[in-house]
């Protein structure tokens, strides 16, 4: 979701193990030479999302990256395939509240430049919740520390989960 670290948690745990990180709304920035709330204006979410999901495609066939996704990627169920495809997605969960205390002052996010961001952030989250969790093989608790806190969480969990999947594909010895 909006604010729940992925673009700050993401780019640590890449800088801390040596990969590229890349962030799919400062990609889109970059190539477009405009802000995301640009994007927004001129084209609506439509031609954001469209944006979104080619660079999503094209990014998915890279390896030995941590991509930062935008939390609306999961809209798109080709990109929720895309996904589910390739490498280990994590979802950092955060409840509705502290999000809305994480966005509050920034205004770079154009879905919550309504009269009402915190109830469109609650109902974001009931909508989109369910999706995440299709798409994720770790669900994290993105409200337990700090962002340097979050990346040794989510070490420990990205260990856990490559030795549980390692322990399934292994073969016995016949
Ligand atoms: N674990 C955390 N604890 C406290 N604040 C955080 C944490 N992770 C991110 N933040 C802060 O929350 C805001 C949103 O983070 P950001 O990484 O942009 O989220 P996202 O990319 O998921 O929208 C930023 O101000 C960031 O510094
Ligand atoms: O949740 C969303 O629909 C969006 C999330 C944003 O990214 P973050 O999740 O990094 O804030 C950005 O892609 C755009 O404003 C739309
Ligand atoms: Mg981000």
């Amino acid at each position: 979701m909006m604010g729940a670290g992925k673009s700050t948690v993401g780019r640590e745990y890449a800088r801390r193990h040596g990969l590229e990180f890349i962030d799919c709304d400062h990609e889109l920035e970059a190539r477009t030479g405009v802000k995301i709330a640009t994007i927004f204006e001129i084209e609506g979410e439509a031609g954001f999302r469209k944006r979104e999901s080619q660079l999503v495609e094209e990014l998915a066939a890279r390896c030995d990256i941590v991509l930062g996704t935008g939390g609306g990627v999961v809209l798109n169920p080709d990109n929720r395939a895309l996904l589910r495809g390739r490498g280990i997605v994590v979802y950092l969960n955060v409840p509705p509240r502290v999000l809305w205390e994480r966005t509050r002052h920034d205004r770079s996010r154009p879905l919550l430049q309504v009269p009402n961001p915190r109830e469109r952030i609650e109902s974001l989250y009931r909508q989109r919740d369910p999706l995440y969790r299709e798409v994720a093989d770790i669900v994290v608790d993105g409200n337990r520390g700090s962002p340097s806190g979050m990346v040794r969480q989510l070490e420990a969990a990205i260990d856990k989960f490559r030795q549980k999947r390692n322990a399934h594909t292994e073969c016995r010895p016949g």
